[in-house]
């Protein structure tokens, strides 16, 4: 028996300021994302990192993402910061995510749904698969909306939707895609790393309203 979700689990990514995840935290949010790769806009140090950590209360989980990361410093971080969750956002392989000390979501940059139906299947162990679209270039952070085509509805994995979502877009995208998950990031930003407190309260108000 499928069992209806009640509601969509929301993660805000590139958080690089204390006071902004607990603003996020207040308005609801599930997970606070951090990147620490380092040629990101939004990187943020293992001292910053560990400054977000002590404002992230119990039941809301912390998520460091990483890009074709070495997985002994990966697991170094998980314990110096007190990472909850691994988002893998490179080429990395599922025996590279067992292992990590710590379950870890797999980031596929989607470029067709033939390659998204493929790419999951090399993931049995992931805790959940993010699906990002693809550009050229770039690991993350683009901007760019998926196209909702590619999205593998019928997959029984726990399925996080990211890419280019905002207060104006993510309720449509909740509705018609049924996603685990959203993970909202440059959408929500006056600029790189730097969130729009506005922005934020209207994306999980439009969040809040697919209930
Ligand atoms: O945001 C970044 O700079 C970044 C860098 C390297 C890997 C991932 C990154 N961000 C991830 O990208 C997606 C979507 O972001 P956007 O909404 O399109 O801006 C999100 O999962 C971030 O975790």
């Amino acid at each position: 028996m499928t069992i209806a979700k009640l509601r969509t689990r929301v993660k805000i990514c590139g958080m690089t300021d204390p006071h902004q995840v607990s603003h996020a935290v207040d308005h609801g949010v599930d997970a606070i994302g951090m990147i620490l790769h380092a040629t990101s806009p939004r990187t943020i140090d293992v001292a910053r990192a560990k400054q977000i950590r002590r404002v992230v209360p119990p039941m809301v989980s912390l998520v460091g993402v990483f890009v074709d990361c070495d997985t002994n410093v990966i697991n170094q971080m998980i314990a110096e910061i007190g990472l909850d969750f691994v988002q893998l956002h490179g080429a990395e392989s599922d025996a590279d995510g067992q292992s990590l000390t710590r379950p870890y979501i797999k980031a596929l940059r989607v470029q067709n749904r033939q390659h998204v139906v493929d790419q999951i299947k090399q993931f049995p162990t992931a805790a959940g698969i993010l699906l990002d679209p693809y550009v050229e270039g770039q690991h993350g952070g683009t901007g760019k909306l998926l196209d909702p085509n590619f999205w593998p509805s019928d997959s029984t994995q726990n399925l996080i939707l990211a890419g280019g979502l905002s207060g104006e877009n993510v309720a449509d995208r909740i509705l018609s895609l049924n996603p685990f998950a959203v993970d909202l990031n440059s959408g929500l930003e006056q600029a790189p790393g730097i969130k729009d407190p506005r922005l934020v309260a209207e994306a999980m108000r439009a969040i809040r309203a697919t209930y």
